[in-house]
């Protein structure tokens, strides 16, 4: 593969350090708030965490921003979903009229919410809040040759860059990363796969609803492409373009650009973080500014919170994609921090500690 620029790529640029001595503070308030210290579990730590990320001993959520990255997969062609290609178009033009899933979850939690199209095959035209950033008509077929040439990956990680800095031109806060791409739960198991070295029969899934045995036979086209050679080796960024889809490469490129300029990021199910994977690799430290929404019911999502170390928030059995265990988490995240900015201590309760 040709056309890389490694030596000086945007990426290779060190996140922004989270703030230690602010997540000290926060822990020790978590400790002085009248309770057992721990009792909240996993609403203490997030706490602790964005206080870290966001350099404040009481943090908080007011403006978070989600977008959600859409394109298509030639691998569909091996019959690996459930679905036909022509849905993520579709669903392109349902996203703009505020009829999905993540639409309404958007409005519920007042969050911003843009669409950019990175590679449809069937671009819906030009749609109210849909940014058209086509790099191609769908990737190549990845169990057969390279999903995406150099160049074309490097166009899909700009977009995501720039996605975060409309975000943080914006304002935001908080950035949630979504997807939809007919076809994308093969790519992101084939790029779990490489980055973790398990075998396909363990991360491949039903995705959108495959029997038994769409489910092997996605397992033999992931263990194809894994063959192919360069596919599973080599620098990270090489196995994103031999195996990813332009809306992971976009999800990916956002990841490490909110990390660079220190805005929290909320990852979603399966897919989401089969990106934040490929993030961490070639960008390492980009997981210190991730939090985790949720355990997607596709069984590889287990293998990849494991090899990104990270306890998700809720587990609700979702396997949707479009950001949506992400922005579900959002009502739990606020909460997190109300109750570790507004809680009372021992010594203003009067309340005597153990
Ligand atoms: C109507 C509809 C809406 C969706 N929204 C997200 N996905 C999810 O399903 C797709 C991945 O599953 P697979 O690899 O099996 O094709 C992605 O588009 C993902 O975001 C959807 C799927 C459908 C059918
Ligand atoms: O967890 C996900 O992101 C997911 C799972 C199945 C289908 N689409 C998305």
């Amino acid at each position: 593969m040709t056309g890389w620029m490694m030596t000086g790529a945007w990426w290779k640029a060190p996140p922004k350090a989270i703030d230690q001595g602010m997540r000290e503070a926060a822990f020790a308030r978590q400790g002085q708030l009248t309770k057992p210290p721990g009792s909240l579990g996993r609403l203490e730590t997030a706490a602790v965490d964005l206080a870290g990320m966001q350099g404040c001993v009481t943090p908080g959520i007011e403006r978070p921003w989600i977008v959600i990255f859409a394109a298509d997969h030639g691998v569909v062609a091996a019959g690996v979903s459930a679905f036909p290609q022509s849905v993520t178009g579709e669903m392109i033009r349902n996203f703009s009229r505020g009829g999905a899933a993540i639409c309404v979850l958007a409005r519920e939690s007042g969050a911003q919410l843009e669409v950019v199209d990175v590679g449809s095959v069937e671009s819906p035209g030009e749609l109210p809040g849909v940014r058209d950033a086509r790099i191609a008509a769908g990737t190549a077929d990845l169990s057969q040759t390279a999903a995406m040439t150099a160049e074309q990956c490097q166009q899909a990680l700009a977009q995501g860059r720039a996605a975060a800095a409309r975000a943080l031109d914006a304002g935001a806060d908080l950035f949630i990363g979504g997807e939809m791409g007919i076809g994308n739960t093969t790519a992101a198991a084939a790029l779990i796969c490489a980055y973790t070295g398990l075998a396909p029969a363990l991360v491949c899934g039903p995705g959108t609803g495959l029997d038994a045995a769409g489910v092997s036979r996605k397992a033999a086209v992931v263990a194809q492409a894994l063959k192919r050679q360069g596919a599973a080796t080599g620098p990270a960024v090489l196995t994103l373009a031999q195996l990813g889809g332009f809306e992971i490469a976009a999800l990916c490129g956002a990841y490490i650009a909110c990390a660079q300029a220190g805005l929290p990021v909320v990852v979603d199910g399966f897919i989401a973080s089969a990106a934040a994977l490929a993030a961490e690799r070639m960008a390492p430290g980009t997981r210190a500014w991730m939090l985790f929404g949720h355990a997607s019911a596709e069984p590889g999502h287990a293998a990849a919170l494991s090899a990104l170390q990270a306890q998700p928030l809720l587990d609700l059995g979702l396997r949707l994609g479009e950001g949506s265990g992400a922005a579900a988490a959002l009502p739990l995240l606020r909460l997190a921090c109300a109750l570790h900015r507004d809680m009372a201590t021992f010594a203003e309760a009067g309340v005597s500690q153990g």
